[in-house]
């Protein structure tokens, strides 16, 4: 609590514990050559591809995320999640459009390392055994070094290529950073009222989606 009585959330105290992965997250030089103008085509053309195969796994992740929301006592957070779960199928087309504007042949890319521990990853937080606030705040954590990273892209100053705004936009864009925040939102209330050992689980969550995210981006850009 603070002097106003007012209690600070405990995913603004991670945000400053562990500020610096954050920025490596969502700083990554992957992302501001997108920004700057200097991006390697073949880089952003693996990303795609990578990026594709990583969705696909990301549905059933959400998907586990509605379901534990749909059996909280109260389920207000519903539509938000459902929400996100409906965009996720435009997500997919818009990757193979993007896929074929690109010439990148979507059905013979396999999974590289990182986003196969990602997908390891997210198949562990999908057994009924995680609790809603762990799920929900791995839910966030992901959307929101997306909506951080494209969202600098396109901020003023940008030297983004034309034909790279789409992709920015779709993460960037201020409709995409409010989703974003209602579950900021969604997570701070559930962690309020989440006990001790399920708040340190999703810090541990939290953290090591960064670093998933990190090797994501270094994988997209040196195919490790
Ligand atoms: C690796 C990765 N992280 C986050 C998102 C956001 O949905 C995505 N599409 N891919």
């Amino acid at each position: 609590m603070d002097g106003s009585g007012v209690e600070a959330s405990t995913t603004a105290a991670w945000m400053e514990r562990h500020r610096q992965m954050y920025e490596r997250a969502t700083r990554h030089p992957f992302t501001v050559s997108i920004r700057d103008g200097t991006i390697d085509l073949s880089a952003f053309k693996r990303w795609l591809s990578q990026d594709y195969l990583f969705v696909r796994e990301f549905v059933a992740f959400v998907a586990s995320v509605l379901l534990k929301c749909c059996k909280q006592e109260d389920s207000l957070d519903m539509e938000i999640i459902l929400g996100g779960v409906a965009s996720l199928s435009d997500e997919l087309s818009w990757f193979k459009n993007e896929a074929v504007k690109w010439d990148v042949d979507l059905a013979s890319v396999p999974p590289l390392k990182s986003n196969l521990e990602y997908h390891r990853f997210l198949g562990s937080l999908t057994e009924p055994e995680i609790s809603y606030a762990v799920a929900v705040t791995t839910f966030w954590i992901i959307e929101t070094v997306y909506q951080d990273s494209f969202g600098f892209c396109i901020e003023e100053g940008n030297k983004t290529p034309p034909e790279l705004l789409g992709t920015c936009q779709r993460w960037g864009s201020a409709e995409f950073k409010q989703y974003c925040q209602s579950l900021h939102r969604i997570v701070d209330h559930s962690l309020a009222n989440a006990p001790a050992d399920a708040v340190k689980s999703a810090e541990e969550a939290f953290v090591r989606v960064l670093e998933l995210e990190i090797g994501f981006w270094e994988m997209s850009s040196s195919q490790s």
